[in-house]
């Protein structure tokens, strides 16, 4: 059996970490959310009150636990809920847009593919960070949908929000991620366009695993 890497990208809320966890688990690969990796960083900043990147990832350590998915330790603090947490989400973009975060995060994770057998999900992973994945998804839903599974998401972990305002964050984050400078959000020209709209999560893993059975082969 070939030894694969799988980049996942899409806008906020697609789906990726969902079904990038269940084709880790069924393929036994490791799982991880780079996504997180960010949030982790904007804790930091958020916490730094400064806007000095270089000093601040000079003091940052970011560890991946695998867990029945991904526990994120930001100075072997567990932060794997807090960085759901709007303050988070809403500074997020700014922190990812500066160059100095995308080249720390971007060295640490192409260090965790180089032997393979990772299902990684980002915004640039197969564009930038896994050009030579050997499957490659672009996932998208529709912005509504996405909206009413955020809420769904947040309802469960006590984070307030509303469907319409989801929908209008949602909405302002992706255009920050497709208009930065940096490895901007977009599809890599080899990877394959995956709808998850009116989709059940069982629909979208199944397919997902044949496109990668192909692959392993
Ligand atoms: N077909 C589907 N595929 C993936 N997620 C789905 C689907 N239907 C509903 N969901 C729900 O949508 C949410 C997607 O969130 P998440 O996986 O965090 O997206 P992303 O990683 O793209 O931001 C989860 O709560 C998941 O249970
Ligand atoms: N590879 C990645 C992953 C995330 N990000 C940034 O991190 C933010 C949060 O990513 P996420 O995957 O946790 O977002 P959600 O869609 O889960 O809300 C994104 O909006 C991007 O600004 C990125 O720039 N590059």
């Amino acid at each position: 059996m070939k030894k694969i890497n799988i980049a996942i990208d899409g806008p906020a809320a697609a789906g990726k970490s969902t079904i990038a966890k269940k084709v880790a688990a069924a393929l036994d690969m490791v799982y991880v959310d780079t996504g997180a990796m960010y949030r982790a960083i904007t804790l930091a900043y958020l916490e730094a009150d400064h806007d000095d990147f270089e000093a601040l990832l000079s003091h940052i350590d970011i560890r991946l636990i695998s867990d029945n998915g991904q526990r994120v330790l930001l100075n072997e603090e567990d932060v794997t809920e807090r960085i759901r947490e709007n303050d988070v989400t809403a500074h997020v973009s700014f922190v990812a847009s500066q160059a100095a975060v995308r080249g720390f995060l971007v060295d640490l994770q192409q260090q965790m593919t180089l032997d393979k057998g990772v299902v990684m999900d980002g915004r640039d992973i197969g564009t930038t960070v896994i050009p030579d994945a050997e499957l490659k998804i672009y996932m998208v839903a529709s912005v509504e949908e996405r909206a009413l599974r955020r809420q769904l998401d947040n309802d469960m972990r006590g984070i307030s929000s509303t469907v319409e305002q989801l929908k209008a964050d949602i909405a302002h984050r992706d255009h920050l991620d497709m208009t930065r400078e940096i490895s901007p959000l977009s599809k890599a020209d080899d990877a394959l366009v995956v709808d998850t709209t009116g989709q059940s999560i069982e629909q979208v893993t199944e397919k997902i695993l044949k496109m990668a059975a192909e692959k392993i082969g």
